[in-house]
């Protein structure tokens, strides 16, 4: 017999979900912050000279250093003009790029980046945040300095790629088939972190599927659905970031890590973020991460190719209290501060002559 419902159990009506404002399409964008020849060949030229030190033709470390995310354009062209000075003074040993991420991944809720809502405010302004992610980034580049973002949702990336040099696939969609695919199609290199778990069994899993090529569901610089078609991305790594509140930056995990990137036939080339569990989320212990990293390429591990670092012009972070920000200071994973990164990424240069 059908159960009866009676009219106190009447299930609620599921809303339907809104239709905000239209965005800009991709094209519109690139129109409106274009890259002119001269900015497009030093992009290239970054992303050889990421790719240059995967395969191991250049021995500088990879650094990829910057704010967790990027909430107010002001300070990060601030932090860009400091690095690139710094990126100058360092650069026979050290490949500073900066970290320009405006797409956060949140482990359930929270502010989800400059795309989403620039004027953090839950407004969402996303037609904003997209132009303004795509202008500072722009801004960095026009610098000098490398670009490096982790992309999140898929249709963000046509908005952003031409301007990045090396990018992210984060800990929460490493094993995401739709975001190896779009590491797939990519120019610039891609890191794959380990799982939130510390499970590093998916990130090679995406590197050998990144290495494929692939046809997917995409959306075209003028926002129409097509088929993509993808040579695979061979210039991909693993970046080890520690997983439930456990490090895996120290020598063995490492080579456990480079064995079984070898037993999957893969070039043992590794990242180490000194930053998430690898820190237990307190800034202050990305230095100690740092010194191990260097410690075990000075020791010969030439498969520890980069390491990431999270940092913005003053320490530590702050909430997100719309109206009393303080300048500079990170509004979601705490960074270290700009004198302690030069500091440490002198030291290191240093350490590597
Ligand atoms: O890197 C930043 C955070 O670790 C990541 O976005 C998750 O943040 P949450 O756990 O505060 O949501
Ligand atoms: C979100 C980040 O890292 P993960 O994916 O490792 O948590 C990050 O680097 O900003």
């Amino acid at each position: 017999m059908t159960a009866q419902l009676s009219v106190t159990e009447t299930p609620a009506a599921v809303p339907a979900p809104t239709r905000g404002d239209s965005l800009p399409t991709p094209h519109e964008l690139r129109q409106r912050f274009p890259v002119d020849v001269a900015l497009r060949e030093r992009i290239q030229a970054h992303r050889e000279a990421i790719r240059a030190i995967l395969d191991g033709r250049d021995d500088r470390l990879l650094v990829v250093v910057g704010p967790c995310s990027i909430h107010d354009p002001r300070s990060a062209r601030e932090y860009a003009e400091n690095l690139s000075v710094l990126a100058r003074r360092v650069e026979d040993r050290l490949l500073l790029v900066m970290r320009v991420y405006v797409e956060k991944p949140r482990t359930t809720v929270g502010w989800k980046g400059l795309a989403y809502d620039p004027h953090l405010d839950g407004s969402d302004d996303m037609a904003h945040g997209l132009a303004v992610s795509r202008e500072v980034m722009r801004d960095v580049a026009t610098l000098g300095l490398p670009v490096a973002t982790e992309l999140l949702q898929p249709m963000v990336a046509p908005y952003l790629e031409d301007l990045l040099a090396w990018t992210a696939i984060g800990a929460r969609t490493t094993e995401s088939q739709v975001h190896r695919e779009m590491a797939s199609g990519l120019e610039a290199a891609v890191g794959f972190k380990n799982a939130t778990d510390g499970g590093v069994g998916v990130a090679i899993d995406a590197i050998r599927a990144a290495a494929h090529g692939h046809r997917h569901f995409a959306l075209d610089l003028d926002g129409r659905a097509y088929m993509r078609e993808t040579l695979g991305n061979p210039h991909t790594h693993v970046v080890l970031r520690g997983g439930h509140g456990q490090p895996n930056y120290q020598a063995e995990a490492v080579r456990a890590c480079r064995e079984a990137l070898r037993q999957a036939g893969l070039e043992p080339r590794l990242m180490v973020d000194c930053s998430h569990a690898n820190s237990r989320k307190d800034h202050r212990r990305q230095g100690e991460v740092l010194r191990s990293v260097l410690d075990q390429r000075l020791a010969g591990d030439r498969s520890l190719v980069g390491v990431m670092l999270e940092s913005h012009l003053r320490e530590g972070k702050q909430a997100l209290t719309p109206g009393a920000l303080r300048y500079g200071v990170s509004i979601t994973d705490a960074c270290l501060g700009w004198e302690t990164t030069e500091h440490l990424l002198s030291l290191a240069a240093e350490r590597l002559r």
